[in-house]
């Protein structure tokens, strides 16, 4: 526009390898058709600046009146180099953190304690409007504090950046005031609950990465309900995609979840002593990062802090050891040692005085010498017959792992249970919520793989969900209320989230590769760059020209390669059903009572993306958790969109009947009579006999469709 007008404005902004922009004058007038322009950088320097078409013109400058500003959208010119200038001057010249652009506040990580964050602060914030007061996260949390109370609807607030960019504490924050200015002068339970679920969760889903000492490494989406009066009455938390590849492996200078290094600094408290601990140094598990301590922090304290907040929700000190005896477990299964044996390696054993396995069984209440066992053998089933087959020390390694991971995230779920217990409202249904999404951001290392590539999937969404909210609904308003505007572009990301979770799709061939039974990360990634390279390229895909394990996603924030390497493994993640019934038998009341429901807070919570993780439990899981009810439930989520022939329901309901009643022959009456009713289909008096154990499985179409709705 400011081009167009000729040359009002004589400021520029050229790129510069190492400040990435630097501002220029413009020396001499610029006329349509010109092949150069005449610049003065700021240092000084003069040159040519080639113009071969009119995209080559560089960002104009904004008027100096206008540097500053506390609010982007009133800039003359709105891009890149603009954005990033008035950040910096906000930041460098008036030591302001937050510029509002729009409904969306931009906050800087200062890393400093700023004194902006007291009781006198929220004062000032609460009953004012956002547009009369300084950017800050409490003008925010006050615009939707009033939002909700005076038109009574929901809100949300969407808290998105890289990792140690600040999430964490801006959403620590915006509880804060809700806790202060919908709770009495002196907080009550309720408000000190809500505040309270913060070191618990951070305990035992944080870790130190080598990006940000304290990283969450899940999701968190917390719903704060007010009563009519606007004061809080309860919570409800939902997480979403816990990292549990820590709890086994650490990169260098990382760290496992907080809660492990905690007990191991409470080692000698008499109360512990049964826990057997040592240093962190000792175990597997704590060690591999090469980092024990993290500077400025004291693993003993904050478990007091922990303990503390367990007590603040309820959860009694009896119980809250049953939680570190199990924590204690996890490290001392970590150190069971796992022997190769065979002529070919093909075979495994554990000696039967591994202290560590001793020490794991007692503190789970469960038979060590059956343990050993079955780490070491697997059960299969050829030909109708059921054989014992002895598995190879690697398998054992990975099947101890995979029992280490799945006994966290089943504790993780159970604790995220308990703390939604001890939030809920005692006082009748919240009239209204706050919402407040808490999502890891947008990651790329130099090595990426499966957690990143579900990290970057989950924003890639929410960024289509940023846009049409932002873009949009707001165009669309202005068409209803007719004003005067020029339409803007932006840039739909539909494309990368239909490659992603399209037909043939990442995932889709993802989930086809896990279900072949000689399927593997190489077979998979070939298949990606015969369907996204050779047969039809997509445009968001590639294929790294030095590498044949691995494929790029151009995302909207980044390109990102990731390393196709463990991703069937990880997809699938799979326990076997022999490790979880000993846990089952567990003489431990919370260890069988993990272990017997098999918690999944994706179905507890029915979220989207880890719905998905929910399927992907090992496969017996399926029948664990289904109940007839949402077999129904799912049918009648799937059948609007596709036609779903009675062969295809028949096989889904005896594969999930299968798992779920022994295999009996028949599905029971009640549930073909509501299937019926969902599908008006006739199905044959005596159906077929059931498939082999091996065979069962859920259709594709219809797993798909259930890890999506449910
Ligand atoms: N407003 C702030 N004032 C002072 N320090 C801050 C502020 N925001 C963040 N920090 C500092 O930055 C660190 C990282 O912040 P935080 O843990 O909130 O990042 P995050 O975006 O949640 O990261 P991750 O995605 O890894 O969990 C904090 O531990 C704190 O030291």
């Amino acid at each position: 526009r400011g081009w167009i007008m000729t040359n009002l404005c004589t400021s520029v902004w050229v790129p510069d390898p190492d400040a990435v922009w630097i501002s220029a004058q413009l020396l001499h007038d610029y006329n349509p058709g010109e092949k150069h322009l005449l610049l003065q950088l700021s240092d000084g320097t003069v040159r040519f600046h080639p113009v071969v078409s009119p995209s080559d013109l560089p960002p104009l400058g904004n008027p100096d009146i206008l540097e500053g500003e506390n609010d982007l959208t009133a800039l003359s010119f709105l891009h890149e180099p603009a954005v990033l200038h008035n950040l910096r001057i906000r930041f460098l010249d008036y030591s302001s953190i937050y510029t509002y652009c729009g409904i969306v506040l931009v906050a800087i990580n200062p890393y400093d304690q700023l004194p902006i964050y007291g009781e006198e602060v929220i004062d000032a914030y609460s009953g004012q409007d956002m547009a009369d007061m300084e950017p800050h996260i409490f003008s925010v949390a006050e615009e939707a504090y009033r939002t909700m109370t005076r038109e009574e609807k929901n809100q949300s607030i969407i808290i998105s950046g890289e990792s140690g960019s600040g999430k964490t504490v801006s959403a620590k924050f915006t509880m804060r005031y809700f806790a202060v200015v919908g709770g009495a002068a002196q907080q009550t339970s309720v408000e000190e609950r809500v505040l309270a679920s913060n070191p618990i969760m951070e305990a035992i889903g944080n870790a130190k990465t080598t990006r940000n000492d304290n990283s969450s490494r899940f999701g968190k989406y917390i719903e704060i309900g007010f009563g009519r009066k606007g004061n809080i009455i309860g919570a409800n938390m939902r997480t979403y995609l816990l990292e549990k590849s820590r709890v086994v492996f650490q990169a260098s200078a990382e760290r496992n979840y907080h809660i492990f290094y905690q007990l191991c600094a409470s080692r000698d408290f008499p109360e512990m002593r049964s826990l057997k601990l040592a240093a962190p140094e000792n175990f597997r598990y704590t060690s591999q990062g090469g980092e024990m301590q993290i500077p400025g922090t004291d693993d003993l304290s904050d478990l007091e802090r922990t303990r503390n907040a367990f007590t603040i929700l309820g959860v009694q000190s009896d119980q809250q050891m049953e939680l570190f005896r199990i924590l204690a477990a996890i490290l001392h299964l970590g150190n069971v040692n796992i022997q190769a044996s065979g002529r070919n390696s093909d075979r495994s054993y554990i000696d039967a005085d591994d202290g560590s396995l001793a020490v794991f069984s007692k503190l789970l209440g469960v038979e060590g010498p059956q343990m050993a066992h079955w780490l070491c053998h697997r059960r299969l089933t050829v030909g109708g017959e059921m054989l014992v087959k002895p598995v190879s020390g690697q398998q054992a390694v990975e099947a101890r792992d995979a029992l280490a991971k799945h006994i966290y995230g089943q504790l993780f779920t159970w604790t995220v249970q308990t703390l939604n217990s001890a939030l809920r409202s005692q006082r009748g249904k919240p009239t209204s919520f706050i919402g407040v999404l808490d999502i890891y951001g947008f990651e790329t290392f130099d090595r990426n793989s499966f957690e990143q590539f579900c990290i970057n999937y989950a924003n890639e969404k929410l960024q289509q969900q940023f846009n049409r909210h932002v873009f949009h609904l707001e165009q669309e308003e202005y068409v209803r209320e007719e004003l005067e505007w020029s339409r803007i572009e932006f840039s739909d990301n539909q494309q990368c989230i239909s490659l992603i979770e399209g037909q043939l799709g990442l995932l889709d061939l993802l989930d086809e590769e896990c279900r072949m039974p000689k399927g593997s990360d190489e077979s998979w990634v070939r298949k990606l760059y015969d369907q996204h390279v050779s047969s039809k390229p997509h445009p968001h895909f590639r294929k790294p020209r030095m590498s044949n394990s691995a494929f790029i996603v151009l995302h909207f924030a980044d390109m990102v390669q990731y390393e196709c390497d463990s991703f069937l493994d990880k997809n699938r993640d799979t326990v076997f059903e022999e490790l979880i019934n000993i846990l089952k038998a567990s003489q431990s009341e919370l260890v069988a009572e993990l272990f017997q429901q098999q918690v999944n807070p994706s179905v507890a919570n029915g979220s989207l993306r880890s719905g998905k993780r929910a399927h992907r439990e090992h496969k017996l899981t399926v029948g664990f958790q289904v109940s007839d009810l949402s077999i129904v439930k799912i049918l009648t989520l799937y059948s609007p969109h596709n036609n779903l022939d009675e062969r295809v329901t028949l096989n889904f309901i005896r594969t999930v009947q299968g798992l779920l009643k022994d295999r009996t022959d028949s599905p029971p009456p009640q549930l073909l009579m509501d299937v019926r009713r969902v599908f008006p289909v006739t199905f044959p008096s005596s159906p077929p006999p059931l498939p082999h154990a091996d065979q069962l499985d859920i259709p594709d179409a219809l797993k798909i469709s259930f890890l999506r709705k449910v």
